[in-house]
């Protein structure tokens, strides 16, 4: 079993790209980004209970990041950069953790490191748990109307709110409540320290109105980089902006990138 995704050639022997989106996306949301770093070879995945994957679920990052890692190794990726916004951040940033043999380094889009305080975990576990149940039982035109109205998502004028809430509403409501569950905030194990020790570079970028993760990204790492008029999804915000950040963090880190 391994995650679907979108292949694409680089004209270069580059290191593998390898794109994760955020919640209720799919391999499509990297893509125009992607796109423009056409030297390396790409690959967009669709995250459990999302898109090509929506038949597939997994209970816990420890098993998200085992099929994140068996897919790697059936597409016989072995050399390569993680590039995830936000819970696709946050998983890129758990493999991370776990210092894999291959991984060249880490660029993040509004990714949480983990939450520190239980009391915070407790509450984020009960708030999560209610998006589950609206998901499972409402039409998700209405959940997706609600959530685009949660403050990290403050920046959004209405076309750009209705666009997204139509985007996101052709989804499985059950399958993106199974995923939110498994990999809630709540769940996710605090990896400030873990981060800390890793051996490759982590990129952090984050939009500039979008005051809560501009805030974690100094967590992260030192490598910091504010993405211009853009919000919480800066990639849908300001994509050129944030492809031309991808390729000076790449041409930076790898040498003889052209
Ligand atoms: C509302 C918060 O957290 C959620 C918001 C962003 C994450 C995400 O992937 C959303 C993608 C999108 O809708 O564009 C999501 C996640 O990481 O699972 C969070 O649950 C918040 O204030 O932290």
């Amino acid at each position: 079993m391994i995650l679907h995704g979108h292949a694409m050639a680089g004209r270069q022997p580059q290191p593998w790209l390898v794109f994760l989106h955020g919640f209720s996306g799919d391999n499509r949301e990297w893509q125009p980004v992607g796109a423009t770093l056409e030297n390396f070879p790409r690959l967009y995945l669709d995250l459990p209970g999302h898109g090509g994957s929506a038949a597939l679920s997994i209970a816990s990052f420890a098993e998200m990041d085992a099929l994140l890692r068996a897919t790697l190794v059936r597409y016989n990726i072995l050399n390569y950069w993680l590039v995830g916004y936000s819970l696709g951040g946050r998983i890129a940033l758990y493999h991370a953790s776990q210092k894999p043999a291959g991984l060249n380094g880490v660029i993040v889009e509004g990714g949480h490191p983990g939450l520190i305080d239980d009391n915070v975990r407790a509450a984020r576990l009960i708030a999560d748990r209610q998006w589950c149940e609206r998901l499972r039982q409402q039409p998700l035109a209405e959940v997706f109307d609600a959530w685009y109205r949660q403050p990290v998502f403050a920046t959004l004028h209405e076309p750009q709110r209705a666009a997204l809430v139509a985007l996101r509403s052709k989804n499985n409501g059950t399958t993106l409540a199974a995923m939110l569950e498994a990999t809630s905030l709540a769940q996710q194990p605090d990896l400030h320290s873990a981060l800390r020790a890793v051996p490759f570079p982590i990129h952090y970028l984050y939009g500039e109105h979008d005051s809560k993760f501009q805030a974690l990204a100094t967590h992260v790492t030192r490598h910091c980089h504010a993405i211009p008029a853009a919000g919480h999804n800066a990639h849908r915000d300001n994509p050129a902006a944030v492809a031309s950040a991808l390729a000076r963090i790449l041409r930076l880190e790898i040498k003889d990138t052209l």
